[in-house]
């Protein structure tokens, strides 16, 4: 029951309206079962030869105003519930969306983003589809099986023979209690294929580049073509069940309508019933025929969607990894304190620790330089910082306050991050600056470019700021893409700015004219600098130096270069390197 949760809701918020599209579907079934009626009552005039032009005129308008009037209210209620299916369509993305972005970085690591979009695209489809379609095909096939055998019973046929008539009909629910779990088991199995493959695909055209470069489209060919191999494969089992059950419903029709033909041919031959009795009969089960095969349809439909449903209200229900506490505090805008007790942190699943026994302290306006091997642990501190991981309660303090205790939003608003792989949205160049702020003033925008050492590369660009980039700003190149993102950190202002590793792919001048950007134009912010090359942080207030997760060293440039050590190493074989470049 729980599975149904998403779209029990959405019908209860919209049941009026759901109602209003149900009772023209109905209505109009009403009208339609008059049809076989009014026509049988025309055969039995025509035959008696009682009919006169008059009343040819007179049935035939009968018949047009019955086709028009089911057509209206058919039209209207079809309309009604298209439009409800298309509103749970789009309210249901918008959910899903906004329910990612509240998962943790630890749920997407798990999850292929492909997955996920496939989720959003795919399932929501197959529920919509069920919502609109199948509501409407079901509300139709029942009421009008209903009217129809209402409308038989009070005709002049004899109930024996409707009774004798339908009777292949009565097995049609044993049909889809045996076959329906079967083919929503198949269905989901070919969604979650569906999943896999958008998923091998994105990484696929993620990685087209790489590929490209080692010749490699062999090898991604035939990656693609085994998920794809594997999706017929379930499509096909699928196919198989659900072509079965759709012809099964309309052979047990076809048997009814050969039992009507026999017996009531036989009855009419006897003069038992009149001939316009039996034309309403074989009449009357020639129109459940359609009926039949959207019953079909529809429980295809609704199985498929059903599994799809599971899935969303799966997803839905996922809680978020980083939850804020019940009564979180609003971090007010501060200086930028920072400080850190005694932190240690294993990441979910490891039991590696990549952080031990850090403190440190920076005061408002102060910067601290965090130098190490790769894997050491300097990303690690900057995602506890963020909140994307959660360190331990009370070993981390911004102005004095437990970041735990706090409220995301405000948290991450007093910390500007520049991460190293400074991915930029498909978007202008100013639209990813001020990505912050959209609103701020032109020359708020231009000084943040200034800062990060870009403004001329842009203005370079026939349409400026104005650009477009492409997917993840694929016009740029790796040093103007990490400085856009550079502009866009400097751009919202925030008093603790942490630079990932953020001027690493930039020249040497380059790197030296930003970090003197920094220390001018950010004098009063609190700011973190991440690298691997002392040259970025060697005018540092202080530098920690980190290894295996440890804070082996810290220190001022000079004092850390008097001593022997990590640092004093790293120096030498940097400036080694430069001198022999
Ligand atoms: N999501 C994760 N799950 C498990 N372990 C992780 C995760 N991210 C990082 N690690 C591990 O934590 C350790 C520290 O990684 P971290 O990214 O902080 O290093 P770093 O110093 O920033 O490295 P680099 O200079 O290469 O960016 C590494 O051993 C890494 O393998």
């Amino acid at each position: 029951m729980g599975s149904q949760r998403l779209l029990r809701n959405y019908v209860k918020a919209n049941l009026g309206l759901y109602s209003v599209g149900v009772a023209f579907i109905i209505l109009s079934n009403v009208v339609q079962s008059f049809f076989p009626r009014v026509l049988g009552e025309f055969t039995d005039d025509l035959q008696l030869k009682v009919a006169t032009s008059h009343t040819v005129a007179g049935y035939s308008l009968q018949l047009l105003g019955i086709g028009v009037a089911y057509g209206v209210l058919f039209g209207i209620g079809q309309y009604t519930n298209a439009r409800l299916g298309r509103r749970f369509e789009y309210a249901t993305r918008q959910k899903l969306f906004r329910h990612f972005s509240t998962l943790s970085e630890h749920y997407f690591s798990r999850h292929g983003v492909g997955k996920l979009l496939s989720y959003v695209m795919n399932d929501v489809t197959a529920v919509r589809e069920s919502i609109s379609n199948g509501v409407n095909q079901t509300t139709n096939a029942i009421f009008f099986i209903l009217s129809a055998f209402v409308m038989m019973s009070f005709s002049s046929i004899p109930f024996g023979l409707i009774a004798l008539s339908l009777a292949p009909m009565a097995l049609i629910p044993f049909i889809v209690v045996f076959l329906g779990p079967r083919i929503r088991s198949r269905s989901l199995e070919v969604q979650e294929s569906l999943a896999t493959m958008t998923e091998s695909a994105e990484e696929q055209f993620g990685g087209i580049r790489v590929t490209k470069t080692f010749a490699a489209e062999e090898i991604a060919y035939e990656r693609f073509g085994r998920n794809v191999d594997d999706i017929r494969e379930k499509q096909l089992r699928l196919v198989r069940m659900s072509s079965l059950f759709q012809s099964l419903l309309p052979l047990m029709g076809s048997f009814s309508m050969i039992i009507a033909i026999l017996a009531g041919g036989y009855m009419t031959l006897h003069g038992q019933i009149t001939l316009g009795s039996f034309v309403s009969l074989t009449f009357y089960l020639r129109m459940m025929m359609t009926p039949l095969q959207q019953i079909g349809n529809v429980i295809n439909m609704m199985q498929r969607s059903r599994a799809s449903l599971e899935r969303l209200n799966h997803l839905l229900a996922v809680k978020p990894d980083i939850r804020e506490e019940a009564k979180a505090a609003h971090l007010e805008n501060g200086a930028g304190e920072l400080e850190i007790r005694g932190l240690s942190f294993c990441y979910p699943g490891s039991d590696r620790r990549a952080l031990e026994a850090i403190d440190l302290k920076v005061e408002p306006g102060r910067t601290l330089g965090i130098i190490g091997r790769t894997g050491s642990g300097k990303t690690t501190l900057v995602k506890l910082l963020l909140r994307i991981y959660d360190p331990p309660a009370g070993t981390i303090y911004i102005g004095g306050h437990d970041i735990r205790r706090v409220t995301l939003e405000s948290l991450r608003s007093q910390i500007a991050y520049v991460p190293q792989d400074g991915f930029l949205f498909s978007t202008t160049i100013r639209d990813n600056i001020a990505f912050s702020r959209r609103d701020a003033a032109d020359d708020e925008m231009q000084q943040a470019a200034r800062e990060a050492q870009i403004y001329s590369s842009i203005t370079e660009l026939p349409r400026g700021f104005e650009t477009k980039l492409g997917e993840r700003g694929i016009t740029l190149s790796g040093g103007q893409r990490q400085r856009a993102s550079l502009a866009r950190g400097f751009m919202k202002r925030a008093p603790i700015l942490i630079l990932d590793d953020s001027v690493s792919a930039v020249d040497a001048v380059t790197e030296t004219n930003i970090v003197r950007q920094i220390r001018a134009a950010h004098r009063d912010k609190t700011t973190l600098i991440i690298a691997h090359r002392i040259s970025a942080v060697k005018h540092a207030d202080e530098i920690i130096v980190l290894d295996e997760g440890r804070i082996v060293q810290r220190g001022t440039h000079k004092e850390l270069l008097a001593l022997p050590g990590l640092y004093a190493s790293l120096y030498q074989i940097q400036e080694e390197g430069t001198r022999h470049a």
